[in-house]
């Protein structure tokens, strides 16, 4: 058994320098050692079905192609299970579960629905909008334009979309496709010279969902297809949904006549969940994918609830880790042994918090000195020149380096609101563009941002 585990380190080796961190810590992570060693299989436990699902369909090629490199004594090839699963024999060499039974037409997730999206104060009006596009495509609000941060439920609002309008009409054409997507498929069609199929199947649709489309910046050809498609499904009143990471008016790089289109049906916003709702998630969470521990204490709901707080992609992710650490270790899932299981994801989030609120005040405090006034005046209300210019700088560099909403850095700055930061970083943007002292003033604090302090 042991060389085998030490071939799963190595696979794991393999695949945590060849993918990005979050791919590795959402799937790769989670997955436990080798549990059983039979009829050529190496048997590992996966932690939901979700890790099991997307191994399955995404890597298990390379890593049974990894093995095969590495392991030259027979040929062996990797089995992801559930723990459910381990338990009888039969049921692990048995013929697998039809895992695409999750997957439906046009790219949907059949477990992405209305009935599990857990409604709480940010996400109330995003969620009763939705439905009623759902309930009426192409007449309630066209386009749905669906923003807001990482992991807070923008594509599960959209697929739910998608999958409550296939439940209503089988024979509706519904596409979801990630922006990214979109770009390299026509880009892929361009050059097979295929665009007539490309328009076939886009055009032909009732219902398209785009995902991320914030994408589209930088690729100016998309961006003219998409905005073609974009005129053709909506004159003939097919629903078009999109999301994003930020409202419209803030796309950078997105031709204007395209993100003022987007603007023209209804906007709406997912923000960060409250703690009473994250820990309703959780208990959604547990219904599905772990009805038998149910009865959990709802302390450790809190506790986890408490630590992960603005991204509940991140949230499900804890409770599965602490819900897998508890399974393999044979013990009570309490909130002792929850903090255990999250022992070093709480300290890796605690130190890049610290790092990066160290690193606002670093850029205030730099700005500060730079002109010889008071961070104090520079968060402050005085609005002298004085004081206006290197708020402004401090706000851009901060936008610009941290990329956090705007909002966010108004709240660094005495409680400003979201258009006063918008303005303030617009302004510094134009005004480098000709001033060249500007310029240079900003050069000159950048230098002294990220030079090392001891
Ligand atoms: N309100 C909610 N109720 C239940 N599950 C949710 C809710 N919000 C988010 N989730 C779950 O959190 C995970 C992340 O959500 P989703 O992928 O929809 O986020 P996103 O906003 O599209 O993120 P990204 O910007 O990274 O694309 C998914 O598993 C989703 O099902």
């Amino acid at each position: 058994m042991k060389e085998y585990d030490a071939l799963w380190g190595q696979i794991l080796d393999t695949l945590r320098t060849s993918y990005s961190d979050e791919i590795y810590e959402d799937l790769f992570e989670p997955l436990s050692s080798v549990k059983k060693v039979s009829g050529g299989y190496i048997y590992v436990l996966a932690p939901s079905e979700y890790v099991k699902d997307r191994i399955k369909r995404l890597y298990l090629t390379r890593i049974n192609s990894l093995a095969e490199s590495l392991y030259k004594k027979e040929t062996i090839k990797f089995k992801f299970v559930l723990a459910s699963e381990m338990v009888g024999e039969e049921a692990l060499v048995g013929p697998e579960k039809n895992l695409d039974k999750k997957y439906r037409t046009g790219n949907l997730i059949a477990t992405l629905s209305f009935d599990n999206f857990v409604v709480g104060k940010s996400n109330r009006f995003a969620f009763q909008m939705a439905l009623k596009v759902a309930d009426q495509p192409g007449i309630v609000a066209n386009p749905f334009y669906i923003f807001g941060d990482v992991g807070l439920g923008k594509t599960h609002l959209m697929q739910a979309i998608g999958n409550y309008i296939l439940d209503n009409d089988i024979n509706q054409k519904v596409l979801y496709i990630k922006a990214s997507d979109f770009i390299e498929e026509l880009a892929d069609q361009i050059k097979k010279e295929k665009m007539d199929q490309f328009n076939e199947k886009y055009r032909d649709l009732d219902v398209l969902l785009i995902d991320d489309i914030q994408m589209l910046a930088g690729a100016p050809k998309t961006q003219m297809e998409f905005f073609r498609l974009f005129d053709l499904l909506s004159q003939q009143n097919k629903q078009i949904v999109i999301t994003s990471d930020k409202p419209a008016s803030e796309l950078k790089n997105i031709m204007s006549r395209l993100s003022s289109r987007f603007e023209q049906g209804l906007v709406v916003d997912i923000g960060i969940p409250d703690l009473e709702h994250r820990v309703e998630i959780l208990r959604k969470k547990l219904s599905t994918e772990a009805p038998d521990v149910m009865d959990i204490n709802p302390q450790v709901l809190e506790f986890i609830a408490s630590y992960f707080t603005t991204n509940v992609r991140e949230l499900e992710g804890a409770l599965k880790r602490v819900l897998f650490y508890c399974v393999t270790n044979n013990i009570d899932i309490t909130v002792d042994t929850a903090a255990e299981a999250l022992d070093t994801l709480i300290k890796t989030r605690k130190k890049t918090e610290a790092l990066t609120e160290n690193n606002y005040d670093r850029i205030q405090s730099v700005v500060s000195d730079y002109y010889s006034i008071s961070v104090h005046d520079l968060i402050g209300k005085r609005r002298n020149a004085k004081f206006t210019l290197p708020r402004h700088i401090a706000m851009y560099l901060i936008k610009n380096k941290y990329n956090i909403a705007y909002q966010t850095i108004g709240a660094l700055f005495g409680g400003r609101d979201h258009s006063t930061v918008l303005a303030a970083c617009e302004k510094i943007e134009n005004d480098l563009k000709h001033n060249e002292q500007l310029k240079l003033a900003i050069d000159n604090i950048l230098k002294k941002i990220d030079k090392p302090t001891n």
